[in-house]
């Protein structure tokens, strides 16, 4: 059994929870409230400034030149193309770059991209791998789910997002992750697989609450107006 394996059943049931997800099916069938998909995307890009930094550390921690190769194309690819279609929506949305990059997150934004960053910062290879595998991985799984829905990705709105996490450069992006998470597994002791092991189930959980936040656009208590993220 590949470690890989090991890490999908014990998160299965969050996995369907995720699939499952109002926010994640209102994508899926065009559903999803616009104030709330922006708030999202807002959000999300927040999230990913800080998340290309993991994959920085994540290229620091390489023992060779062809997986920093491979953290370096992951920090490509979503500086330049992952955030160029938060860019495109938040200029849908009537909001500049300069907004963008100065909205304030949200408590799970905040939480999640700095428990990635603790872990990377003082952890192993695997344990960065293992927190950010979720993220890459979940989002080609429903990427690929909603785009078999017939129509999903033609919706005027929500359909650059579907046809963007289904596409053949994000699923290599994400096998790749896979691929890395297995060969950094090899021949680990229990404990330290254990360990790995908590991590991924811990940024999984985020995933989910991700969606949730996004779902109630659930900002920091008492802030109603001025600090709703933008
Ligand atoms: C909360 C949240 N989780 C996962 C992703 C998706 N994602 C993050 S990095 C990466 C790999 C290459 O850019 C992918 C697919 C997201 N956008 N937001």
């Amino acid at each position: 059994m590949k470690f890989t394996d090991r890490l999908h059943e014990k998160t299965l049931p969050i996995w369907r929870q995720n699939h499952n997800h109002p926010f994640v099916k209102g994508i899926g069938d065009g559903t999803v409230n616009q104030d709330n998909f922006r708030f999202y995307m807002v959000q999300d890009y927040l999230y990913l400034i800080d998340y290309s930094k993991v994959f920085a550390i994540g290229a620091v921690k390489a023992d060779d030149v062809e997986t920093m190769g491979k953290f370096a194309g992951l920090l490509e690819g979503t500086l330049n193309t992952e955030m160029a279609l938060h860019r495109k929506y938040a200029e849908r949305f009537g909001i500049s770059e300069e907004e963008l990059e100065n909205a304030k997150p949200s408590p799970i934004v905040l939480a999640y991209t700095h428990y990635m960053l603790h872990v990377s910062q003082k952890g192993t290879l695997a344990e960065v791998v293992a927190a950010v595998l979720p993220c890459a991985w979940s989002y080609w799984e429903i990427g690929k789910e909603l785009n078999d829905i017939p129509g999903a990705a033609d919706h005027p709105l929500y359909g650059d997002w579907i046809r963007m996490y289904s596409s053949e450069a994000f699923g290599e992006l994400a096998s790749w992750c896979i691929d890395l998470m297995n060969e950094v597994a090899e021949g680990k002791p229990e404990h330290e697989l254990q360990k790995l092991e908590e991590i991924f189930l811990n940024t999984t959980r985020f995933e989910y609450m991700f969606w949730d936040m996004a779902n109630n656009k659930q900002m920091w208590p008492g802030a109603e107006t001025a600090d709703v993220g933008i």
